[in-house]
């Protein structure tokens, strides 16, 4: 199984610098990277990356994206003076040049091709480049915006050439619009170019109308070119999680992609000069996790922006341990979108309609502009990050699932086993047969949970799975160990995937939200604690799990951020394995990893399956992730109603009374 994180990174980078008196340049820094890298080394990050070294890139790489011509005039900066090199520049926007600039491109560029040829080989999983010059505002024959040659472009197209790829999605969470990756790829189906910016309403750089949402692509390549405009300053982790569970991730699932690379710029997070939004670091490791489903866990993260030394360097920090698989932190305060975000989320949704299977079925129109939402700037955050991050990160608990099997299977010697012989052994289950008839065997069950339970706690292990024989009896064994053992529990998930009504009548204290999917519909008391997802059955097939999961189940499980979550399925439920993989692992991202997942009556390879995702194992995308129009319906139906309680499930400007 492919693991292990690359980190690129050669201090050669670091040695260029502006010359001259030119004030928009001037943030771009050689400390960006330095900086960065040694608060890598402070939390320990550096020795459990794999160090991989960069190279200079060819002039046939080079060629791949820019012109001879652009390229010729590039390799005569090496002996300007600085009068020279300002001239130079001039014909270009807001770039400068440096007798060693074209040098550090090359090594830019080579870096990025090191990192892409490391994860297509299998040498590592997933991996970061540290570099400067960035690259995705370059084109065919142009530098600007500090960038000399596009590193990502040209990485998705030596990706296609190199390893025959056809499907490529690049993700751009910088805060500037890279209009030269858009230019390269407006007419390419093959990859799908994400990005979302700063543009308020082209007021701000680089001022162009192609950054709008309208610009969707053009011939083949329509629908697969995505602009999210931030029409004001101040966005927070709500709005981008936002993008993320009603744009971004149900259009990756459908495009599925073989690799993902990152345009990892983080002048998109708090406290940048150029940015001027509010989200935290800790938001990015939950960006990068809701990403490393995808493309069995490919990723490029290659660095672009980011000018506020603190805030990027723990951006950077962030990045790389969701990338090592380390528990990704509690987001807080998760809720609506502001109205501008909204705006924008439903303007891009409205243009994408005819591209994209999950927005073809729904009725969505488009906002007018400029809403007048109070401007964000009075919010603007100055509160300093939320960096608690201790100076060295204790290593987290091992990742292991803790198994409650008979000998049906082999563990992976990563998972942690109950060691059933605590128990007296005439009470070691065999699940086949078991079913809870008797007092003695839900006592069985409670010991068995409460084993599992105590080591999730005592944080020896990570996560946990347990076999069951009964998923209701399960789930209200774990929640009385909760109230009665773990106090530090005050907010438990509970995704409970069957038919059966719930036994218990819900509190409606919080403590417990009980997420309900079903392929019957349920009646009963729904409240805001008790969301029943009615799925229709095609066959024996269960639809619309995914869209369900990106449009309803993740959202407002991040609005609720639990301390635990509980997943009780049933191998008979007759939902695709795969697309419960894909739950298992996205659910990870809440409560700082700690899952217990309950199986019933669980077949071996699913076992297996669920526990790679539990270990953080790359696991094989859906491939039929186009979703079927009647599901889409439901959800959607759930989605209005549900979003008044639930706001982060807004994507569309609430008409103002
Ligand atoms: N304040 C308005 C002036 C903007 N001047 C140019 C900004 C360039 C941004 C570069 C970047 O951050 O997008 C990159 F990732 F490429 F480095
Ligand atoms: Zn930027």
């Amino acid at each position: 199984m492919v693991s292990g994180t690359a980190l690129i990174y050669d201090e050669e980078m670091t040695r260029y610098r502006l010359l001259w008196d030119y004030p928009v340049c001037s943030i771009e820094v050689p400390e960006r990277l330095s900086v960065s890298y040694s608060e890598l080394q402070i939390q320990g990050l550096v020795e459990r990356c794999i160090s991989v070294p960069v190279r200079e890139a060819t002039e046939e790489e080079i060629l791949l994206a820019h012109s001879q011509d652009f390229l010729e005039a590039i390799k005569t900066t090496q002996n300007m003076d600085v009068e020279q090199l300002k001239a130079f520049a001039s014909q270009f926007q807001d770039v400068y040049f440096h007798q060693n600039i074209y040098h550090c491109a090359k090594l830019a560029l080579g870096a990025t091709l090191q990192l892409v040829d490391a994860v297509m080989t299998k040498k590592v999983r997933n991996g970061i480049a540290l570099v400067r010059p960035p690259g995705h505002h370059s084109q065919h024959s142009a530098a600007n915006g500090f960038c000399i040659f596009n590193n990502v472009a040209i990485a998705a197209l030596y990706a296609k050439k190199m390893f025959d790829l056809k499907r490529i999605l690049i993700v751009d969470w910088d805060i500037h619009h890279g209009q030269g990756t858009q230019y390269f790829f407006e007419d390419d189906p093959s990859v799908l170019y994400f990005s979302w910016h700063r543009y308020e309403n082209q007021e701000f750089w680089p001022n162009l109308p192609e950054s709008d949402y309208s610009t969707v692509g053009k011939g083949k390549g329509a629908g697969f070119n995505v602009n999210v405009p931030w029409n004001k300053i101040g966005m927070q982790n709500s709005d981008y999680l936002s993008v993320f569970f009603h744009i971004l991730l149900p259009m990756a699932y459908e495009f599925n992609p073989e690799l993902v690379l990152i345009s990892a710029g983080f002048d998109s997070a708090i406290n940048d000069p150029e940015g001027k939004m509010c989200a935290t670091p800790a938001c990015f490791a939950h960006l990068t996790h809701l990403l490393m489903s995808l493309a069995e866990g490919k990723i490029c993260a290659v660095l672009e922006g980011g000018y506020d030394l603190h805030s990027l360097s723990h951006c950077i920090c962030h990045t790389v341990k969701a990338f090592l698989g380390d528990p990704v932190p509690h987001l807080l305060n998760i809720s609506s979108p502001c109205d501008s975000a909204l705006e924008s989320i439903q303007n891009v949704r409205a243009v994408h309609q005819q591209h994209w299977a999950f927005l073809r079925s729904l009725p969505i129109s488009m906002k007018h502009q400029n809403v007048n939402d109070d401007k964000k700037l009075e919010q603007f955050c100055n509160e300093e990050i939320h960096t608690s991050s201790p100076n060295y990160c204790p290593l987290p608990p091992k990742r292991t699932a803790v198994a409650l099997l008979g000998e049906k299977i082999e563990l992976p010697d990563r998972c942690l086993k109950i060691n059933l012989d605590s128990v007296p052994s005439d009470e070691i289950w065999s699940f086949k047969d078991s079913t809870v008839e008797g007092q003695k065997d839900s006592l069985h069950l409670q010991k068995n949970l409460c084993s599992v339970m105590m080591k999730i706690f005592q944080k020896e292990v990570q996560n946990g799975l347990a076999a069951v024989p009964c998923l209701l009896e399960a789930i209200k064994a774990v929640l009385s160990f909760c109230t009665t053992c773990a106090n530090s529990v005050s907010r438990i998930l509970v995704l409970y995937l069957g038919d059966k009504d719930y036994p218990v009548s819900l509190e409606d204290d919080g403590n417990l939200l009980l997420i309900q999917m079903s392929t019957k519909k349920l009646k009963g008391r729904e409240s805001k604690y008790h969301i029943p997802i009615f799925l229709p059955k095609e066959g024996n097939n269960v639809k619309g799990v995914l869209h369900a999961l990106f449009s309803l189940i993740l959202p407002v499980a991040y609005m609720y951020n639990p301390d635990l979550v509980v997943t009780a399925l049933s191998c008979q439920s007759g939902v695709d394995k795969k697309i419960l993989n894909q739950l298992t692992s996205l659910l990870q991202g809440l409560a700082e990893g700690q899952l217990l997942c309950l199986i019933h009556d669980p077949e071996v390879s699913f076992l297996e399956d669920t526990i790679c995702s539990l270990l953080g194992d790359p696991i094989l995308p859906v491939t039929d992730g186009v979703l079927q129009g009647e599901a889409i319906q439901e959800v959607e139906q759930q989605r209005q109603r549900l979003q008044e309680q639930w706001g982060i499930l807004k994507t569309q400007v609430t008409r103002t009374e």
